[in-house]
């Protein structure tokens, strides 16, 4: 472990330049094992940066429904990875001794290790290490997608030791087809046009080619681009560029109302995006999937006439159109969570149906077996007319088509494609459901981005606290104005966002709040001026 280096397990575990990173992994194995023996279940690691340059490189632990590491881990995870080598034994100690891990336990890891990059085989390699040295049996399942280990790691510790790759593609192929054949049936001439996915290089483009196939090419026509035969990994390309840029992949050409999607690097983000009739680059991002799914659940909830509490989970970057629409047309209850999937997460398992995204595009849908169970009888209750059953019927099968576990961009994809099926619509009735405020995204680099703290679910600044009386102003100034700030948990940087009437206020508004942010809160290098 190199001196004077600091790491937190953020916001999505252990991320950073690779090299030198090895001793983070290592460490992070031993944890695994640790907390393996502790739950009695296999436990996941992740190798991979998601939609980070391909210089850096992340570690995450998936705790064993599938679901995120627990997060009083987390800071356990931060202290193993911070010690001094010769302080190591003694904070593994402390660890089992606080835990109560019983070190008798056998303990088993789930290892994702990503070959494509250059830095992964040695920084795999260092997690088995760590894992080995607490006698774990060690499962490396290779090149995989983050949503994909997660489903994996769930089914294993659900009893189905024999668990692979293939079974993935097998379950949510037959899942997607089962939901087509019967919205099929309601048609004369059911229509597939295509859609073309840039998978940013990344490990999404082989898995996305391998579920297309097990599906056919005669039920849905994917095209993938940016497979990784050229380009570089999140390169100008993949789901947090066409976010952020607000354009499409570099090198894409695009054609009025066909239908593009972006990956990020780990598969776990889903963005659509097209071109209207004057070629104006029309965005549909996590919220707009969130509305288009929560819509589709209650209107079939409805039609089945099944009482279940839907939520839809936001956060701070939901577009305030997209809130909006869902709060005041489609009367749907809203609860916003800070930034992190497994806020989102945990805040969706408190509905009955939740449905959560972030606006970047990671979300996917949670349901109680009991709700699900109920959904699946109402299908078949014979005291329900033959409308009824059939809405029960088609919730049923777009449930099975999500990976409850993580947002999975193969999963949301199919679901959209399913949805778009069922409702006959094309991109542009998609896109049209609300038209979203002008919005930009902006990064200030501050001397210490800790001493930003922030309340109400990130919407508002506590320290320093001159910071929130200057946004607060400076939003004033702008009609439909609104923005606030936070520390990233992935990047050293303080995130500005900033949404208004035009994108030209909206730009403004970000300028305004990121010299703010640089002024209050002790910015460094070069005046923020875009
Ligand atoms: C504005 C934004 O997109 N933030 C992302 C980013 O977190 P930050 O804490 O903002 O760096 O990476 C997270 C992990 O992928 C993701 O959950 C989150 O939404
Ligand atoms: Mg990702």
């Amino acid at each position: 472990k190199p001196d004077n280096v600091r790491v937190s397990y953020g916001t999505a575990g252990f991320r950073g330049n690779a090299s030198g990173m090895e001793y983070v992994f290592f460490r992070m194995g031993m944890l695994a094992a640790l907390r393996s023996k502790l739950k009695e279940a296999a436990i996941g690691v992740m190798v991979t940066a998601s939609h980070n340059p391909e210089h850096d490189n992340g570690v995450k632990l998936i705790d064993p429904q599938g679901e995120m590491l627990a997060q009083s881990w987390e800071s356990l995870a931060t202290a193993l990875a911070n010690v001094t080598n010769d302080q190591l034994i003694e904070q593994l100690k402390q660890i089992i001794d606080s835990q109560k891990i019983p070190l008798s336990n056998t303990s088993f890891n789930i290892v994702r290790l990503n070959v494509k990059k250059p830095s992964s085989l040695s920084l795999s390699r260092a997690v088995l290490d760590g894992a080995s040295a607490f006698g774990a049996t060690c499962h490396d399942h290779g090149l995989l997608t983050t949503p994909q280990l997660h489903y994996i790691l769930a089914c294993y510790n659900g009893g189905d030791i024999k668990v692979d790759e293939e079974h993935y593609y097998q379950n949510y192929a037959s899942a997607f087809k089962a939901l087509l054949n019967v919205v099929s049936l309601c048609k004369l001439n059911p229509v597939t046009s295509p859609v073309t996915v840039d998978c940013a290089n990344g490990v999404g483009a082989a898995k996305l080619t391998k579920l297309a196939e097990r599906i056919g090419a005669n039920i849905i026509d994917i095209v993938v681009y940016n497979d990784g035969q050229s380009g570089k990994l999140n390169e100008n390309c993949g789901a947090d560029y066409v976010k952020v840029q607000q354009r499409a992949p570099a090198g894409l050409n695009m054609e009025p109302f066909h239908r593009y999607a972006s990956f990020d690097g780990d598969a776990d983000r889903l963005i659509y995006y097209t071109l209207d009739s004057d070629c104006n680059f029309i965005l549909l991002d996590g919220d707009k999937i969130a509305a288009l799914f929560a819509t589709y659940i209650r209107d079939n909830l409805k039609k089945a006439s099944i009482n279940l509490r839907l939520g839809i989970i936001q956060t701070a970057y939901a577009n305030g159109n997209s809130t909006n629409f869902l709060i005041n047309q489609q009367n749907i209850e809203i609860a916003c969570t800070p930034t992190g999937v497994k806020y989102l997460h945990e805040k969706a398992l408190t509905f009955d149906i939740g449905v959560y995204f972030e606006a970047n595009g990671h979300g996917t849908i949670t349901v109680n077996q009991e709700c699900k169970n109920k959904i699946s009888a109402a299908a078949f209750d014979p005291n329900k007319s033959a409308e009824e059953r059939f809405a029960a019927k088609k919730l049923k099968l777009f449930l099975d088509i999500i990976n409850q576990t993580v947002g999975d961009a193969m999963c949301d994809l199919l679901a959209v494609e399913a949805i778009l099926q069922d409702k006959n619509w094309s991109v542009k009735e998609w896109y049209r459901i609300y038209t979203e405020l002008p919005n930009r995204q902006a990064k200030v680099q501050v001397a210490d981005r800790r001493i930003i703290e922030t309340g109400d679910a990130e919407r508002k600044v506590i320290l320093p606290s001159m910071l929130q009386p200057a946004i607060d102003e400076l939003v004033r100034k702008y009609p439909s104005g609104r923005s606030f700030v936070r520390p990233s948990g992935t990047e050293d940087v303080v995130r500005v966002y900033a949404e208004a009437n035009t994108q030209e206020n909206a730009d403004d508004l970000a300028q305004q709040v990121s010299l703010a942010v640089y002024n209050i809160g002790g910015g460094v290098g070069k005046k923020p001026l875009f």
